[in-house]
């Protein structure tokens, strides 16, 4: 007890998070709005417990962590303690799920606008088995080859042929969306589809399915809630197009579900066959549970991408590392120059899988996550959380602190994830949460693993990319996940694909 009370002189005493009468800390955060993950970021490295506690008006709050020791508490040793909670989570109360809307309140400013709603214990346990599968493994591969090969290296070559300037991020977006429908469902969205001019075609599931998500981030970045309430009240503006937009994606995932109902093919390779082979869940819930995919699996791989290939470009010796790496195992597994990599070589890339884990670490795309405390808890660094308050882990700033990483935690050094043999060494998910940890931790991680090693071994062994204003850091955007503000601009040069031939 007497440590908390430590921290809380301590908290008064860093200027740039004060605690006033009747408001509490909230001046503070609205004064930082428009800075949120920096200004929380440099508090949180400044407090002594990296811990902070937050207070608004009544009896609202919480604290907002970096400490692992707390990431632990929160996230497996007291879990049940912690549910995501209606504050703590717009997904939960995602509206394309049936869980009702959740009253916000200025509290989520400070929460972390996740990816999907929450799977009860049943599903998730079905999705897990699922997931262990090697049957669904060999499918997530086999539809990220043919999204490359068929998709994303014409792109890429009709790029280089008009040499316009491209985005990236998007076309990333574009590729995992395709993917991760075909792996919940079996369809092709064609979202990364194109002309001989590079001009990208649209696809109403996918836009429909970006309205959703997009403007349900957007509601938890008004000051004033009733804002968007009025506009819901009255369907109007952004409110109309959410309205419309849910209504698309879900009658669109219904026909679906229908269709493969009543088919005799009964092939289990997508995940929504296998809900419907090992489970009784009826047509609203298998619904529900695809669409929480397709939003956990959308923009995860997506915007780490981006990041990562912007690092790359301030960093041309790890660049060359992950070239010669590539070389190498097409050596060691006589691959011809334009065969894609599989499984069993992806798993060979140590040092890929370093230089992603390290894009992770600086730009996890979910930056802070929130929970809330069912009943008074006190923290292992002894800060106090109340029964109905939130309790938020930082991931973002997790990355940046010293005591975690090292001095060297602002730099992008994938060495520090080999061991002297040079092969992978994974980190505690408590002082690495970008895959969450404990019992609901991420299920896809294998499967976005895939996919980004997959997408950057073909792009950087067949082609050149030329990120336009790389000296300056990007802006990130915090929408359902953290990506790159405007996208990332490149121009690409198609590289003469070198090495050995299978014999
Ligand atoms: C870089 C890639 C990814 C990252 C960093 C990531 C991160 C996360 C995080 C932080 C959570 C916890 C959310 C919470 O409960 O608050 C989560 C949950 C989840 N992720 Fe991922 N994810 C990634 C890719 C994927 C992919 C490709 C899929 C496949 C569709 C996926 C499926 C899921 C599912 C189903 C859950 C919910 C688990 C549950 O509620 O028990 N993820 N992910």
């Amino acid at each position: 007890m007497a440590i908390s009370i430590r921290y809380s002189l301590v908290l008064k005493e860093i200027d740039s998070l004060r605690t006033y009468p009747v408001v509490g800390t909230l001046p503070d955060f609205l004064k930082n709005r428009h800075r949120f993950l920096e200004w929380v970021t440099e508090v949180l490295i400044k407090h002594p417990a990296n811990t902070i506690a937050v207070r608004g008006p009544g009896d609202v709050g919480g604290i907002v962590t970096a400490n692992p020791m707390n990431v632990e508490h929160i996230l497996k040793t007291n879990f049940e303690n912690y549910p995501k909670g209606s504050a703590a989570s717009p997904w939960t109360a995602y509206p394309m799920s049936r869980q009702g809307l959740p009253t916000l309140t200025w509290r989520t400013v400070i929460s972390r606008i996740e990816e999907s709603p929450q799977m009860i214990p049943a599903q998730r346990k079905t999705a897990s088995f699922e997931f262990s599968k090697r049957s669904l493994r060999n499918f997530v591969m086999e539809t990220v080859q043919q999204e490359i090969q068929n998709r994303l290296i014409p792109f890429l070559q009709t790029a280089t042929k008009t040499n316009k300037t491209i985005d990236l991020q998007d076309i990333f977006e574009r590729f995992t969306f395709d993917n991760v429908c075909m792996v919940a469902f079996n369809y092709d969205p064609k979202f990364l589809f194109f002309d001989d001019s590079c001009n990208l075609s649209s696809s109403p599931f996918a836009l429909a399915f970006a309205n959703a998500a997009n403007i349900t981030a957007e509601r938890f970045r008004y000051a004033l809630p009733f804002l968007w309430k009025l506009k819901k009240h009255f369907n109007i503006g952004s409110e109309a197009i959410l309205k419309q937009s849910i209504s698309t994606v879900r009658d669109f995932a219904m026909k679906i579900i229908r269709s493969r109902r009543s088919s005799t093919n009964k092939e289990n390779t997508d995940l929504l066959s296998r809900f419907i082979i090992s489970t009784n869940n009826s047509d609203e819930l298998l619904r529900d549970i695809i669409i929480s995919f397709i939003l956990a699996g959308r923009e995860t791989t997506s915007s780490t991408l981006a990041w990562f290939f912007w690092l790359l470009s301030t960093t041309p010796q790890v660049e060359g590392k992950i070239i010669r790496e590539l070389e190498s195992v097409r050596t060691q597994f006589q691959k011809g120059p334009s065969e894609l990599f599989d499984y069993q070589e992806l798993q060979e890339m140590q040092y890929l899988h370093a230089a992603v884990s390290e894009a992770l670490r600086l730009y996890p795309p979910v930056a802070v996550d929130s929970r809330a405390c069912k009943e008074d808890d006190v923290m292992p660094d002894g800060s106090i959380v109340k029964k109905g308050q939130f309790v938020a882990y930082n991931a973002y700033a997790m990355g940046r602190l010293e005591a975690i990483w090292g001095r060297d935690c602002g730099s992008f050094v994938p060495e520090r994830w080999l061991d002297e043999k040079g092969m992978f060494r994974a980190e505690s998910p408590y002082r690495f949460p970008a895959f969450h940890a404990g019992p609901r931790m991420c299920l896809g991680k294998e499967m976005g693993y895939i996919q980004m090693k997959s997408i950057v071994a073909c792009v950087m062994e067949r082609f050149e990319i030329d990120v336009l204003g790389k000296d300056q850091c990007p802006k990130h955007f915090l929408s359902l996940t953290m990506r790159i503000k405007g996208g990332l601009p490149v121009r690409v040069r198609e590289k003469k694909m070198k090495g050995p031939y299978r014999i």
